[in-house]
Protein backbone atom coordinates (compact mmCIF):
# COMPACT_ATOMS: atom_id res chain seq x y z
CA UNK A 1 0.00 0.00 0.00
CA UNK A 2 2.02 2.79 -1.19
CA UNK A 3 1.24 6.61 -1.47
CA UNK A 4 -1.49 7.07 1.01
CA UNK A 5 -1.59 10.59 0.82
CA UNK A 6 -4.99 11.77 0.32
CA UNK A 7 -6.83 8.98 -0.20
CA UNK A 8 -10.60 8.98 -0.64
CA UNK A 9 -12.32 5.49 0.49
CA UNK A 10 -16.04 4.73 -0.06
CA UNK A 11 -17.51 2.71 2.30
CA UNK A 12 -20.11 -0.21 2.18
CA UNK A 13 -19.88 -1.36 -1.09
CA UNK A 14 -22.90 -3.57 -2.16
CA UNK A 15 -22.12 -5.24 -5.69
CA UNK A 16 -19.80 -5.16 -8.49
CA UNK A 17 -22.12 -2.07 -10.29
CA UNK A 18 -21.52 -0.08 -7.37
CA UNK A 19 -17.19 -0.81 -7.02
CA UNK A 20 -17.49 0.02 -10.87
CA UNK A 21 -19.31 3.23 -10.75
CA UNK A 22 -16.53 4.24 -7.60
CA UNK A 23 -13.46 2.99 -9.76
CA UNK A 24 -14.41 4.92 -12.68
CA UNK A 25 -14.35 8.01 -10.80
CA UNK A 26 -11.01 7.42 -9.75
CA UNK A 27 -11.88 6.43 -6.23
CA UNK A 28 -8.99 3.88 -5.26
CA UNK A 29 -10.17 2.58 -1.88
CA UNK A 30 -13.42 0.51 -1.59
CA UNK A 31 -14.51 -0.84 1.91
CA UNK A 32 -16.15 -3.98 2.41
CA UNK A 33 -18.14 -4.39 5.99
CA UNK A 34 -18.74 -7.77 6.86
CA UNK A 35 -19.68 -10.48 9.28
CA UNK A 36 -21.42 -7.26 10.66
CA UNK A 37 -22.73 -8.10 14.54
CA UNK A 38 -26.25 -6.86 12.79
CA UNK A 39 -25.78 -10.14 10.83
CA UNK A 40 -27.25 -8.14 7.94
CA UNK A 41 -24.17 -7.39 5.33
CA UNK A 42 -25.11 -6.05 2.16
CA UNK A 43 -22.87 -8.31 0.17
CA UNK A 44 -22.11 -11.59 0.33
CA UNK A 45 -19.02 -12.83 1.01
CA UNK A 46 -18.68 -14.94 -2.11
CA UNK A 47 -19.36 -11.50 -4.04
CA UNK A 48 -16.91 -9.30 -2.52
CA UNK A 49 -13.94 -11.35 -2.98
CA UNK A 50 -14.76 -11.44 -6.55
CA UNK A 51 -14.53 -7.67 -6.69
CA UNK A 52 -11.52 -7.81 -4.29
CA UNK A 53 -9.69 -10.45 -6.84
CA UNK A 54 -9.96 -8.15 -9.67
CA UNK A 55 -8.17 -4.76 -7.53
CA UNK A 56 -4.71 -3.70 -8.83
CA UNK A 57 -2.46 -0.97 -6.65
CA UNK A 58 -3.21 1.93 -6.10
CA UNK A 59 -6.54 0.25 -5.99
CA UNK A 60 -7.39 -1.40 -2.69
CA UNK A 61 -10.23 -3.54 -0.97
CA UNK A 62 -10.62 -2.77 2.77
CA UNK A 63 -12.19 -5.09 5.28
CA UNK A 64 -14.81 -3.12 7.74
CA UNK A 65 -15.06 -5.16 10.95
CA UNK A 66 -15.83 -5.42 14.20
CA UNK A 67 -13.49 -8.77 15.03
CA UNK A 68 -11.64 -8.51 17.95
CA UNK A 69 -9.40 -11.36 18.02
CA UNK A 70 -6.01 -11.16 16.05
CA UNK A 71 -6.28 -14.59 14.37
CA UNK A 72 -9.43 -14.07 13.29
CA UNK A 73 -8.96 -11.14 11.87
CA UNK A 74 -6.12 -12.19 9.82
CA UNK A 75 -7.50 -15.50 8.40
CA UNK A 76 -10.73 -13.51 7.41
CA UNK A 77 -8.41 -11.11 5.73
CA UNK A 78 -6.55 -13.64 4.04
CA UNK A 79 -9.86 -15.44 2.87
CA UNK A 80 -10.98 -12.22 1.65
CA UNK A 81 -7.51 -11.48 -0.07
CA UNK A 82 -7.56 -7.53 1.05
CA UNK A 83 -4.27 -6.05 2.48
CA UNK A 84 -5.82 -3.41 4.33
CA UNK A 85 -8.28 -3.50 7.81
CA UNK A 86 -10.79 -1.27 9.07
CA UNK A 87 -11.22 -2.42 12.64
CA UNK A 88 -14.47 -1.27 13.71
CA UNK A 89 -14.27 -3.03 17.28
CA UNK A 90 -13.77 -2.39 20.58
CA UNK A 91 -10.36 -4.50 19.90
CA UNK A 92 -8.04 -4.55 23.05
CA UNK A 93 -4.26 -3.37 22.72
CA UNK A 94 -3.31 -6.48 23.19
CA UNK A 95 -4.92 -8.13 20.10
CA UNK A 96 -3.80 -4.96 18.33
CA UNK A 97 -0.06 -5.66 19.16
CA UNK A 98 -0.28 -9.71 18.55
CA UNK A 99 -1.82 -8.88 14.61
CA UNK A 100 0.45 -6.27 13.97
CA UNK A 101 3.23 -9.08 14.68
CA UNK A 102 1.10 -11.80 13.03
CA UNK A 103 0.39 -9.42 10.04
CA UNK A 104 3.05 -6.43 9.17
CA UNK A 105 2.13 -6.91 5.67
CA UNK A 106 -1.84 -5.99 6.33
CA UNK A 107 -2.72 -1.93 6.30
CA UNK A 108 -4.34 -1.46 9.63
CA UNK A 109 -6.54 0.98 10.39
CA UNK A 110 -8.30 1.55 13.72
CA UNK A 111 -11.66 3.58 14.45
CA UNK A 112 -11.85 6.47 16.55
CA UNK A 113 -15.53 6.12 17.62
CA UNK A 114 -16.67 10.12 18.51
CA UNK A 115 -19.06 10.69 20.90
CA UNK A 116 -20.19 13.55 23.10
CA UNK A 117 -17.54 13.53 25.76
CA UNK A 118 -15.01 10.79 24.76
CA UNK A 119 -12.26 12.77 23.17
CA UNK A 120 -10.02 12.20 26.33
CA UNK A 121 -10.36 8.20 25.84
CA UNK A 122 -9.65 8.67 22.31
CA UNK A 123 -6.53 10.69 22.66
CA UNK A 124 -5.41 8.57 25.23
CA UNK A 125 -6.17 5.31 22.54
CA UNK A 126 -3.76 7.10 20.06
CA UNK A 127 -0.93 6.85 22.01
CA UNK A 128 -1.68 3.26 23.11
CA UNK A 129 -2.11 1.95 19.56
CA UNK A 130 -0.60 4.09 17.25
CA UNK A 131 2.22 2.11 16.90
CA UNK A 132 0.38 -1.13 15.66
CA UNK A 133 -1.36 0.56 13.43
CA UNK A 134 -0.99 2.29 10.21
CA UNK A 135 -3.90 4.92 9.93
CA UNK A 136 -6.87 5.85 12.29
CA UNK A 137 -9.96 6.80 11.02
CA UNK A 138 -12.81 9.05 12.89
CA UNK A 139 -16.08 7.68 13.34
CA UNK A 140 -19.63 8.77 14.39
CA UNK A 141 -21.66 7.06 17.34
CA UNK A 142 -25.36 8.17 17.30
CA UNK A 143 -26.56 7.38 20.68
CA UNK A 144 -30.38 7.15 19.13
CA UNK A 145 -29.26 3.47 18.16
CA UNK A 146 -26.12 2.65 19.02
CA UNK A 147 -24.11 2.43 15.90
CA UNK A 148 -20.81 3.23 15.43
CA UNK A 149 -20.68 3.18 11.73
CA UNK A 150 -22.54 3.95 8.60
CA UNK A 151 -24.62 6.51 10.75
CA UNK A 152 -24.93 9.74 7.88
CA UNK A 153 -23.84 11.91 11.26
CA UNK A 154 -21.37 14.13 11.53
CA UNK A 155 -19.46 14.49 14.56
CA UNK A 156 -17.37 17.64 16.70
CA UNK A 157 -14.51 18.35 13.94
CA UNK A 158 -12.36 20.02 16.92
CA UNK A 159 -12.44 16.12 18.27
CA UNK A 160 -11.10 15.25 14.98
CA UNK A 161 -8.47 17.79 14.57
CA UNK A 162 -7.25 17.37 17.74
CA UNK A 163 -6.74 13.82 17.53
CA UNK A 164 -4.97 14.56 13.89
CA UNK A 165 -2.48 16.98 15.86
CA UNK A 166 -2.15 13.96 18.07
CA UNK A 167 -1.54 10.99 16.00
CA UNK A 168 1.78 10.40 14.74
CA UNK A 169 0.25 8.39 12.25
CA UNK A 170 -2.43 9.61 9.70
CA UNK A 171 -5.65 9.79 10.04
CA UNK A 172 -8.70 9.38 7.57
CA UNK A 173 -11.55 11.35 8.13
CA UNK A 174 -14.84 9.84 8.26
CA UNK A 175 -18.68 10.20 9.86
CA UNK A 176 -21.42 11.84 7.97
CA UNK A 177 -19.50 13.39 5.26
CA UNK A 178 -20.69 14.11 1.51
CA UNK A 179 -20.35 16.28 -1.13
CA UNK A 180 -21.41 19.67 0.14
CA UNK A 181 -19.29 19.41 3.70
CA UNK A 182 -16.63 17.81 2.75
CA UNK A 183 -13.89 20.35 1.46
CA UNK A 184 -14.98 22.44 5.03
CA UNK A 185 -14.03 19.01 6.91
CA UNK A 186 -10.87 18.73 4.86
CA UNK A 187 -9.63 22.99 5.41
CA UNK A 188 -11.07 22.59 9.02
CA UNK A 189 -9.30 19.08 10.18
CA UNK A 190 -6.68 18.58 7.96
CA UNK A 191 -6.77 14.38 7.80
CA UNK A 192 -4.41 12.63 5.13
CA UNK A 193 -7.96 10.72 3.75
CA UNK A 194 -11.51 10.73 3.99
CA UNK A 195 -14.10 8.28 3.71
CA UNK A 196 -17.77 8.01 3.19
CA UNK A 197 -21.03 5.75 2.87
CA UNK A 198 -24.05 6.95 3.25
CA UNK A 199 -23.60 10.51 1.96
CA UNK A 200 -22.94 9.40 -1.63
CA UNK A 201 -26.37 7.19 -1.36
CA UNK A 202 -29.17 8.49 -4.07
CA UNK A 203 -33.07 7.76 -2.68
CA UNK A 204 -32.86 4.29 -4.26
CA UNK A 205 -29.56 3.24 -1.40
CA UNK A 206 -27.22 3.41 -4.25
CA UNK A 207 -23.68 4.95 -5.00
CA UNK A 208 -25.16 7.99 -6.98
CA UNK A 209 -22.72 8.75 -9.88
CA UNK A 210 -23.50 12.60 -9.33
CA UNK A 211 -22.47 12.74 -5.75
CA UNK A 212 -19.18 10.54 -5.89
CA UNK A 213 -18.57 12.62 -8.73
CA UNK A 214 -18.82 16.00 -6.73
CA UNK A 215 -17.41 14.33 -3.63
CA UNK A 216 -13.85 13.68 -4.92
CA UNK A 217 -13.27 17.46 -6.97
CA UNK A 218 -14.41 18.81 -3.75
CA UNK A 219 -11.48 16.85 -1.52
CA UNK A 220 -9.29 16.62 -4.35
CA UNK A 221 -9.78 21.03 -3.98
CA UNK A 222 -9.54 21.47 -0.65
CA UNK A 223 -6.75 18.80 -0.43
CA UNK A 224 -4.81 20.83 -2.76
CA UNK A 225 -5.40 24.04 -0.38
CA UNK A 226 -4.29 22.08 2.70
CA UNK A 227 -1.00 20.80 1.09
CA UNK A 228 -0.39 24.16 -0.59
O1 LIG B 1 -20.08 1.25 5.88
C1 LIG B 1 -20.73 0.56 6.68
O2 LIG B 1 -21.80 -0.01 6.38
C2 LIG B 1 -20.22 0.39 8.06
C3 LIG B 1 -20.85 -0.52 8.89
C4 LIG B 1 -20.38 -0.69 10.18
C5 LIG B 1 -19.30 0.04 10.63
C6 LIG B 1 -18.69 0.96 9.80
C7 LIG B 1 -19.14 1.13 8.52
N1 LIG B 1 -18.57 2.03 7.67
C8 LIG B 1 -17.96 3.18 8.10
O3 LIG B 1 -18.88 4.21 8.47
C9 LIG B 1 -18.25 5.46 8.32
C10 LIG B 1 -18.92 6.47 7.49
O4 LIG B 1 -20.28 6.31 7.31
P1 LIG B 1 -21.19 7.56 6.86
O5 LIG B 1 -20.45 8.26 5.76
O6 LIG B 1 -21.37 8.42 8.06
O7 LIG B 1 -22.44 6.93 6.38
C11 LIG B 1 -16.94 5.12 7.69
O8 LIG B 1 -15.99 4.92 8.70
C12 LIG B 1 -17.18 3.85 7.02
O9 LIG B 1 -15.97 3.22 6.71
Amino acid sequence: MNNITNIIQVAGIIDREEAELCLAEGIEWLGFPLRLPSGKDDITEGDAISIIKDLSEPQAGVLISYMIDADEVSGFCSELGVKAVQLHGDISVAEMKKLRALRPDLYILKSLVVKEDNADELLTLVDEVAEYVDMFITDTFDPKTGAKGATGLTHNWDVSAELVRRSPKPLMMAGGLNPDNVADAIRKVKPAAIDAHTGLEGANGRKDRAKVQKFISEAQKAFAEINA
